[in-house]
């Protein structure tokens, strides 16, 4: 695989107040990673960063192995190669779709110019398009031009703010499958920015958890989701709830019931929460006595029906008030049961970081 792009502890300052720090990272030709994180994490700064809009404090990017950007050798954004696609687009409004595409590539012959936006016409369906003007196109037409023109100086990075934040939710899907499926046939190594997980899953090879101006977690998207690294990344992607434990010896206790650390790895409960995913969680069947949860909340899902659980009867460094559970079963608001934690491998964090 070819290095495309390599960030060593790449740190950014805002008025004297760290931003970004020791953020580390490589892609490979070809790789889409999906930047995630809570609001204010630093997502829109680290692409600007790269972008060169912003000046580094500390660090090195490397862009295809050779072109070093360090705070002593700023490199100026249109010599990154690297195309940005923002969230409302940018499209400019008083030029055609085709005019719009030819914007970063004037520096070609008039014929290697045609010949290139009808090249990117075709492969984002816009040859129907090329003479209207922004305002004439839907809002997935126009991101298609946006990333039309971004691409048309064949850049080695494309950046991606937010892309789908626009679109209607129920275009969104087929739309990132469509312009995943382009990027893999070009080769393009592109990051994009989201506070969406579900796009993530659908888009991206990589995922990268922020949180206050730093890089939590990079992997795989199903590696990150079944092995959370901390606090953060798994409550910031929701893959599950947080309940109580005691531990003694290497048995925990929690509300619902008792677990076997095989590990011998867990430390007390005392500040630590268990990450209960909904699928370790299950109902007793045809128990009626021995209640250890009341239904809170119910919704209606595609996978069933999602219950909000709280324990009952629990001593209070052992309750919560919210347990997932997804179920075909249909049980009323304020019901009493009892359910049990299935034998899984056992995820024990604490919120504290530091
Ligand atoms: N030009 C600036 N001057 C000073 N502080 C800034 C500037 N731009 C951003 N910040 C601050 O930097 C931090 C990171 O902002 P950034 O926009 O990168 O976060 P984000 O993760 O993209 O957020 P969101 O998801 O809300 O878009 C925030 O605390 C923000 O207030």
């Amino acid at each position: 695989m070819s290095e495309i792009l390599n960030l060593q502890q790449v740190a950014v300052n805002f008025d004297g107040k760290s931003i970004l720090s020791d953020i580390s990272l490589r892609l490979d030709r070809g790789e889409i990673l999906g930047l995630l994180g809570p609001s204010g994490c630093g997502k829109t700064t680290l692409l600007n960063t790269l972008a060169g809009f912003v000046t580094m404090a500390g660090g090195e990017i490397r862009i295809d192995g050779n072109m070093q950007i360090s705070p002593k050798h700023h490199i100026a954004p249109e010599h990154r190669h690297i195309g940005m696609i923002f969230q409302d687009y940018a499209l400019f409004p008083h030029l055609t779709v085709a005019q719009n595409i030819a914007f970063g590539i004037t520096k070609l012959s008039k014929s290697e110019q045609k010949q290139r936006i009808s090249e990117l016409l075709e492969l984002l369906k816009l040859t129907e398009h090329g003479e209207r003007y922004p305002h004439q196109l839907s809002g997935g037409q126009q991101q298609r031009v946006a990333i039309a023109r971004a691409l048309a100086p064949q850049p080695k990075l494309l950046l991606l703010d937010e892309p789908f934040s626009n679109i209607d939710a129920r275009l969104r899907n087929e739309l990132m499958l469509e312009i995943r499926l382009l990027l893999k046939k070009l080769q393009m190594t592109a990051i994009f920015v989201t506070h969406n997980k579900d796009e993530v899953f659908t888009f991206a090879d990589k995922v990268a958890v922020m949180h206050e101006g730093k890089l939590l977690q990079l992997g795989k998207p199903a590696e990150v989701c079944q092995q959370p690294n901390c606090y953060q990344v798994a409550d910031f992607l929701q893959l599950g709830s947080w309940i109580p434990y005691a531990l003694s010896g290497n048995e925990l206790t929690t509300a619902i019931g008792k677990l076997t650390d095989t590990s011998g790895a867990m430390a007390n409960g005392e500040n630590r929460l268990l990450l209960m995913k909904p699928q370790d969680v299950e109902i007793c069947e045809g128990e009626t006595e021995g209640h250890n949860v009341i239904v809170n909340h119910i919704s209606v899902t595609e996978q069933g029906y999602h219950y909000h659980l709280a324990s009952s009867k629990a001593p209070a460094q052992l309750a919560f008030d919210h347990l997932s559970l997804y179920s075909p079963r249909i049980l009323a608001l304020g019901q009493n049961l009892k359910v049990q934690i299935k034998p899984h491998e056992l995820l024990v964090f604490t919120k504290d970081r530091h």
